[in-house]
């Protein structure tokens, strides 16, 4: 069927090989009905004395011949159907779901209106991409679906639903990617090692799930207080360190305001002796001066090629600057004024812009952790909140998710389930997790901070 019509009978939406077990059944039912049929008549016949029962036979021979066809039609279609793929169940599920009648027409569509395509792939165990062509919906009216489309999924398809949304670049198609959401996909790590990934440009999340650095920038971590944040950050540092320093000035640096269990660490920055953050700064701007450096050997690399040379290309590791509770951070700042010329709040926010904006090309990469998305003037300059290419909401909520991305992303995500730490919405700019979906950051089965402390004195002793 490919033009919507109100009358479109059940039958329309069926697999192929459901049609073949119906058409089967049909066929058997009419050579019952014939055989019936053909009992009375030679009844009929018999009772008047006639002997010309040729007619009758006839009946006979196509009732059974019916039968036959009946039965082979149905063992086709249950052959067929127990082979059917799942990417095509799902795809006859979903048509009958959006485009027939009586399950309610969520694209609106009007009688004799042309049906968008759709077709379904399996990506992966437990993963399946729906791709669904724009014509007369548009790709706002497709993306509004993905609530309708996890709702029909259901029987044998209960534990699967849409958990991204995705538009191609010609806005031409879009793209839901279904799974089955109760696939524990949790890294359950017993030793650091685990999250040495078998690329440094790639940070484990989940199963399947990585930050992947060489198409995404900084990171802005937000989430309320014991929501996993610190954890969740740990785990992308202890990734990154086990790589350990590479020949070109890595950093790993930790900036911990709060001076809570991250300032013990060795190579950690925190407030002065006298609560003035001197050497917070001091270390941001070190920080930077490695981007310049790293960025001057790219492009000297890339002058002799002819070609941009990337960072990753002549193995660069990645470099991090975390400043936990960026917002307390920011407020030890005094404004710029005459006596404040080189230790201002607008040294420490340019300098952050900077290497928001500039630090990715050469591996260089913030993350900022805020425990409220929501903090407004003194708190996350809305230019950083957008530039962060990576946004992690841990324990979420819908109105904090609506302060970090455009509320139409966020049509996918299960805002009614109870969030555990570590459990968060996770979003990055690499083509494959653009729109906001839910993970849950490692579960790190040792003493984690022992466990940072110790790499972070290696990665700077190896040099
Ligand atoms: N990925 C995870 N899986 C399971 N439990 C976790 C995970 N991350 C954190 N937790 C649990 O949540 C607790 C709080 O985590 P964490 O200290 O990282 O939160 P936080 O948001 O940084 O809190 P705060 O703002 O107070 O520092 C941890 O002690 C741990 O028990």
């Amino acid at each position: 069927m490919m033009k919507y019509k109100k009358e479109a009978s059940y039958y329309h939406f069926l697999t192929p090989s459901a049609k073949i077990i119906v058409l089967g059944v049909m066929t058997l039912v009419i050579s019952v009905g014939l055989q019936l049929l053909k009992s009375s008549l030679s009844n009929i016949f018999s009772s008047f004395g006639s002997s010309n029962t040729s007619s009758i036979s006839s009946y006979s021979t196509t009732g059974i011949i019916l039968f036959i066809v009946g039965i082979i039609l149905i063992a086709i279609g249950i052959r067929m159907h127990m082979h059917l793929r799942n990417s095509t169940r799902i795809k006859y599920i979903v048509k009958k779901g959006l485009f027939y009648y009586a399950y309610g027409n969520p694209l609106h569509l009007k009688e004799g209106e042309k049906l968008p395509a759709l077709h379904c792939i399996n990506t992966e165990v437990g993963k399946y991409e729906l791709i669904l062509s724009t014509g007369v919906a548009s790709v706002e009216d497709l993306q509004k679906l993905s609530t309708n489309i996890s709702a029909c999924l259901n029987n044998r398809y209960k534990r699967y639903a849409v958990t991204q949304t995705r538009s191609d670049l010609a806005f031409n198609t879009v793209s839901f990617l279904i799974e089955d959401v109760t696939i524990d996909r949790n890294l359950r790590i017993k030793s650091s090692i685990q999250l040495k990934s078998g690329d440094p440009t790639r940070l484990p999340i989940q199963q399947g799930m990585f930050i992947d650095l060489t198409t995404s920038g900084s990171i802005l971590v937000a989430g309320k207080t014991r929501s996993g944040k610190t954890t969740g950050i740990i785990s992308i540092l202890l990734s990154a360190l086990s790589w350990g320093r590479d020949q070109y000035g890595s950093e790993i640096i930790i900036i911990d305001p709060k001076q809570a269990e991250l300032s013990r660490l060795p190579y950690t920055y925190t407030l002065d002796h006298n609560g003035e953050a001197q050497g917070i700064l001091h270390a941001i701007s070190n920080f930077e001066s490695t981007i310049k450096k790293r960025q001057q050997i790219l492009n000297d690399l890339s002058m002799e090629s002819g070609d941009a040379v990337k960072w990753f290309e002549i193995g660069m590791h990645a470099s991090f600057l975390f400043i936990d509770e960026y917002v307390s951070c920011r407020s030890l700042f005094p404004r710029k004024n005459k006596d404040t010329a080189n230790y201002n709040i607008d040294l420490f926010d340019n300098a952050i812009k900077r290497i928001v904006t500039m630090g990715a090309s050469a591996g260089c990469f913030v993350i900022l952790s805020i425990a409220e998305a929501s903090v407004e003037s003194g708190g996350l300059p809305s230019m950083l909140r957008s530039a962060m290419s990576t946004k992690i909401l841990f324990r979420p909520t819908l109105p904090e998710a609506r302060l970090l991305w455009d509320s139409e992303l966020l049509n996918n995500l299960n805002t009614g389930r109870t969030f555990q730490p570590g459990d968060a919405w996770f979003s990055s700019t690499d083509g494959v997790n653009d729109t906001p979906c839910c993970v849950h950051f490692p579960i790190m089965e040792f003493p984690i901070y022992k466990e940072l402390g110790k790499l972070i004195e290696h990665y700077y002793k190896i040099m």
